[in-house]
């Protein structure tokens, strides 16, 4: 590479993997083949309206990152959207003016899954992957941006969600989990923080607790994702399968339709540092399903939360649902 050069280039989604799996092997240790400087930039950029300068792709001259601008007055605008392990910030292309987001995940907390089930699994409703650079040690991941925020930030704003919104949001992130859960991906933290608004669609994010099963029934060596979300299989750890996003989902529904996570206005967080034993104990938090919910919705909730994930619905199973088809007449 002549001197000066930056190592960014332009490619597709194997050279971005290939990239990944070369800085995620060098972190632990698995000794690499190619020439990674991990001191200077390089990575792997999907899209052609991100310009590149002699290989550079660099925060503050290529492209500035700006604090999500306050979307809700009443949320903290220092309220910077976080992943498991990353910060979420608005970028965008000084030539083109492309908006994104990007997450800067450091390399020691970066997990290949983050990346790349995003990229090996492209669909309208899960956050579309742009590229990403390595510089100085933390991976900057661009993609497309939720500019409307998440579902979490409108509920803490604007409070609980009319039932046609819950319907709409419900239905988007379906679609995602069809596709995704079609190709084994669990994605493990289905949550209103993880559902991000754009001005026609909801978007799935953050995959850094993402797994693709290779048989039926994914083994797990960690609890993963965010208690209150968390399914009765999922939380005795003895193996469970795409079916525990739906139980995530049907939680996500009951947080949007109510305004608060399950279980705790029941059990508040000052009192009970942990639900998993409560998950694991008493029934699905069907009792929190509001007296307003229409016979439909609750049926709906119902079967997406129901206990035994073998009698769950599936995601394609709940889309063919009418009240998730809902007609121009319907109120
Ligand atoms: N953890 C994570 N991994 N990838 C993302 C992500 C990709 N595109 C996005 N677009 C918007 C937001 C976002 C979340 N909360 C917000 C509040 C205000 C404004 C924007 C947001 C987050 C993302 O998030």
């Amino acid at each position: 590479r002549p001197s000066g050069q930056g190592g960014v280039q332009y490619g597709n989604v194997t050279d971005l993997l290939a990239f990944i799996s070369c800085i995620s092997g060098a972190t632990h240790g698995v000794p690499t083949q190619s020439d990674i400087h991990l001191n200077k930039d390089t990575g792997v950029l999907l899209k052609k309206d991100m310009i590149l300068q002699n290989g550079h792709y660099r925060i503050d001259s290529e492209v500035l990152l700006f604090p999500w601008k306050r979307l809700y007055r009443s949320v903290d605008s220092a309220h910077i959207p976080k992943g498991a392990f990353g910060r979420v910030h608005l970028a965008q292309d000084c030539v083109t003016h492309k908006r994104m987001a990007c997450k800067l995940i450091p390399l020691e907390h970066l997990r290949r899954s983050d990346v790349e089930i995003q990229a090996r699994f492209g669909h309208e409703n899960v956050a579309e992957l742009f590229g990403a650079v390595l510089r100085e040690g933390t991976l900057h991941v661009f993609m497309e941006a939720g500019e409307g925020g998440s579902v979490l930030e409108k509920l803490d704003s604007c409070g609980p969600m009319r039932e046609a919104e819950v319907v709409w949001v419900t239905r988007q992130v379906l679609l995602a989990l069809e596709y995704l859960h079609s190709h084994g991906v669990i994605h493990h933290d289905i949550k209103p923080s993880n559902i991000v608004l754009m001005s026609a669609k909801a978007v799935l994010v953050d995959f850094g607790l993402s797994v693709q099963m290779s048989g039926d029934v994914y083994i797990p060596r960690d609890l993963r994702g965010t208690e209150m979300y968390m399914s009765p299989e999922l939380v005795l750890c003895g193996g469970h399968s795409t079916k525990t996003d739906i139980y995530s989902l049907g939680s996500t529904m009951i947080h949007m339709l109510t305004g608060s996570a399950p279980w705790v206005r029941r059990f508040p967080r000052t009192a009970y540092p942990s639900y998993l034993y409560i998950i694991h104990k008493l029934a699905p938090p069907l009792e929190e399903i509001p007296e307003t919910c229409s016979a439909p919705l609750r049926s709906v909730l119902h079967s997406a939360l129901h206990r035994n994930p073998a009698l769950r619905g599936s995601a394609s199973h709940l889309l063919q649902h009418h009240a998730l088809h809902p007609t121009t007449n319907q109120t």
